[in-house]
């Protein structure tokens, strides 16, 4: 388990000048978890994920790693942590001189994963094949796609099988369907092994397809923390409304239109259908959607209802779980 508790960062700047840039943040991530830290830019999460490798230091509060306060140990048992954390960047931070296969053996090295040559040997080829990449074991980074040198960075990041993976913007500098592929290949290492991911983006999509868990942050506080599913359901703020970026454009609406948003769509014909009998009214389907998180869809419909009691039977549909809000002109789906 990682714990942040009560963490506050400030940097010191020219002129003697300081910057706030984490307020008192305190935030739990369980072992096996995958959970998305999403905010625009500014807002602190690389700062935030930093503090868990040691990589900064808070300026107040705790960084407890398994129960140890990171912060309290010698250089070389911080060293020795660090083994059990893997870390990306967005800009790969491979060593140009080395090769593909090299540049995993190196990590393997560094973390002293076996005195055997032949068994980081072993090891290095297993996750170059586990990321898709055994035809380039003797290639030089650059001569390899952004995408590929991603997947050799995920490599060494999982080669020495840390407990945690940080990831920080790795797919930020790539085209969407190559930002997809990382992303599916984090869901294999993820089935494959029991590693926490922590996953820093202002790609709340890639959080989507992901992660369980989200927590957004905005100006050095974290402002909301839920299960994905839940976020794109009620999401509690503007900020994580506009991080959704899924603004509906509805050229005409009224006062009986309504948007309704549920979890995967079994029942949801028949709690319409019944809606409709029990309480005499009539819905207009003005637009929908569903949307795949994990193994889960939500459902986004947006309905004219008409009758004499249409406020009866949206009180019925709450209750049914459905999530009902009158349309408005800002509303996000
Ligand atoms: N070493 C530093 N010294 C001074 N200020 C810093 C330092 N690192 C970050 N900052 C400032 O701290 C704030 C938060 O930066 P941080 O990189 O943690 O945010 P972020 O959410 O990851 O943003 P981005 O996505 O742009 O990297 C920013 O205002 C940034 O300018």
């Amino acid at each position: 388990m990682i714990e942040l508790v009560n963490v506050s960062k400030i940097y010191k700047l020219e002129n003697k000048k300081e910057s706030l840039v984490l307020k008192d943040v305190s935030l739990s991530i369980n072992e096996s978890e995958s959970i998305g830290i999403v905010g625009y830019s500014g807002a602190g999460k690389s700062t935030l994920i930093r503090l868990l490798n040691g990589l900064v230091k808070p300026s107040s509060g705790n960084v407890l790693v398994d129960g140890i306060d990171i912060n309290s140990l010698k250089k070389n048992e911080l060293n020795f942590l660090r083994h059990k954390i893997g870390m990306i960047f967005q800009d790969y931070n491979l060593l140009s001189s080395l090769k593909v296969i090299d540049n995993v053996l190196l990590s393997l090295k560094i973390s002293k994963y076996s005195d055997s040559k032949s068994e980081n040997l072993e090891r290095a080829k297993e996750v170059l094949n586990l990321v898709g990449l055994s035809d380039k074991l003797n290639e030089y980074p650059k001569n390899l796609s952004g995408g590929q040198r991603q997947r050799v960075a995920i490599a060494r990041a999982i080669a020495s099988k840390p407990k945690y993976l940080l990831c920080d913007e790795i797919t930020s500098a790539l085209d969407n369907n190559t930002a997809l592929e990382i992303i599916e290949i984090l869901n294999d290492i993820k089935e494959k092994t029991n590693v926490t991911i922590i996953f820093i983006t202002h790609q709340l999509e890639m959080v989507r397809k992901l992660c369980d868990r989200v927590v957004v942050m905005d100006s050095g506080e974290i402002i909301e923390d839920q299960k994905v599913l839940e976020l794109f359901i009620s999401p509690k703020t503007k900020t994580a409304k506009t991080l959704i970026n899924l603004k509906t454009e509805l050229d005409e609406y009224n006062d009986n239109t309504f948007i309704l948003k549920y979890k995967n769509s079994a029942n949801k014909e028949r709690i319409l259908s019944e809606t409709i009998k029990k309480f005499e009214i009539d819905f207009n389907i003005l637009s929908a959607k569903t949307l795949d998180i994990g193994k889960n869809i939500v459902g986004y419909l947006i309905l004219e209802i008409t009758g004499n009691r249409v406020d009866e039977a949206i009180i019925y549909l709450k209750n049914k779980g459905i999530e009902v809000e009158k349309y408005e002109v800002d509303t996000y789906w």
